[in-house]
């Protein structure tokens, strides 16, 4: 199965060099041009995962044509580009979802974004805790590979696994998007209290509490809990919650501190999804009657609605309820 990667930034290209470790060719899709040329003449993806040497099976290409010879794409865009990006792609693959987040606009998982884009092409999800830059090293990951075809999911599981690569096979598409769309979100505001200095306890309730409202939120969107509780869900949270190798992390570290998130997000090159799914995310919660109050508190943040003490206080007044 010759595998394609739409999309070279960190995690697009940590995913080309897994797919590519047996000594596999692997066609990787890039938005900009500096980015094919750095792959093709360096071996190293110098803007978005520098430092690492790709295999040689890595080729860079920015002619989405090409990958017609592909038999799978692996969709590793940011989230809010994802449906434009895949209208241009090769009719009828298998598409491997990876991106995490919700649509603006059309508060749409990635995978109905893309079951627009791409009416006719099968569709997994690729969804769980692993930083880019380990992943690219070769350490222990293990990860959901969701699809709603057994067969194809087997297939593509059989595809992507290495020693240090795990994927764990489920049928819950969704169940296993939402995980990985809250989490940023929630994430931020984990990163929030270790701006502000409010300890290990508000951290360890946020994530408590944000796990919560990601379950009633999944339950309306039909997510089984077993999934929210497994790798692309309270795994990944936890992984993203507890380091500034996060960028959610270290956004909401920065809100923190003080600075506002206009500031922290003017000009940056790599995603901080959470940013952008939050709103979405309130949105979508609000038009569900699912309370979320934690990604309320994120959103009022990311707005500047507030100052962060009053938010956090604001958060804390709540009336006291049953857990
Ligand atoms: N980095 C990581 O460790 C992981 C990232 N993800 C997810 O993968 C997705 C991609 O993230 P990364 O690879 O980390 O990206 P990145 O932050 O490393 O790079 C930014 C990406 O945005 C693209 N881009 C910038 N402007 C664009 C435009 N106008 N149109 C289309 N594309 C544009 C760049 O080409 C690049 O691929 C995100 O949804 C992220 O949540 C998932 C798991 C791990
Ligand atoms: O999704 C990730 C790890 O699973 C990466 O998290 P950040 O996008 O916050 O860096």
């Amino acid at each position: 199965m010759k595998i394609g990667v739409i999309g070279a930034g960190a995690w697009g290209t940590a995913l080309a060099q897994v797919c590519a470790a047996g000594g596999e060719e692997v066609l990787l899709w890039a938005f900009e041009p500096e980015v094919v040329e750095a792959v093709n003449a360096a071996h190293e993806n110098s803007l978005y995962l520098p430092g690492v040497p790709l295999s040689a099976g890595v080729r860079a290409t920015g002619d989405m044509g090409a990958l017609e010879a592909c038999d799978a794409l692996l969709v590793v865009t940011p989230a809010q580009h994802l449906r434009a990006i895949l209208a241009n792609a090769p009719a009828g693959k298998p598409l491997v979802l990876c991106s995490k987040g919700i649509e603006a606009g059309t508060g749409m998982l990635m995978s109905e974004a893309a079951a627009q884009a791409q009416p006719g092409s099968p569709i997994c999800v690729l969804s769980g805790p692993t930083f880019a830059h380990e992943v690219a090293k070769g350490l222990p990951t293990a990860i959901t590979l969701a699809c709603g075809d057994p067969a194809l999911g087997q297939k593509i599981a059989a595809r992507i696994a290495r020693p240090g690569f795990r994927p764990y096979l489920s049928d819950d598409v969704v169940g296993a998007e939402i995980g990985g769309a809250v989490k940023n979100v929630l994430a931020i505001g984990c990163g929030v209290a270790e701006g502000a200095g409010l300890g290990l306890n508000a951290r360890a309730s946020l994530i408590s509490r944000g796990f919560a409202e990601m379950g009633r939120f999944g339950q309306a969107r039909g997510a089984r809990a077993e999934t929210l509780a497994g790798l692309s869900g309270l795994g990944d949270l936890v992984l993203t919650c507890s380091s500034t190798n996060s960028r959610n992390f270290s956004l909401g570290k920065g809100l923190g501190e003080g600075t506002p998130a206009r500031e922290l997000l003017a000009n940056r090159r790599t995603v901080a999804e959470g940013a952008f799914t939050a709103p979405v995310l309130r949105d979508a919660a609000r038009q569900a009657g699912v309370d979320m109050p934690i990604v309320e508190a994120v959103c009022a943040l990311l707005e500047d609605k507030a100052p962060t003490d009053r938010i956090v206080e604001a958060l804390l007044a709540r009336p006291l309820r049953p857990e």
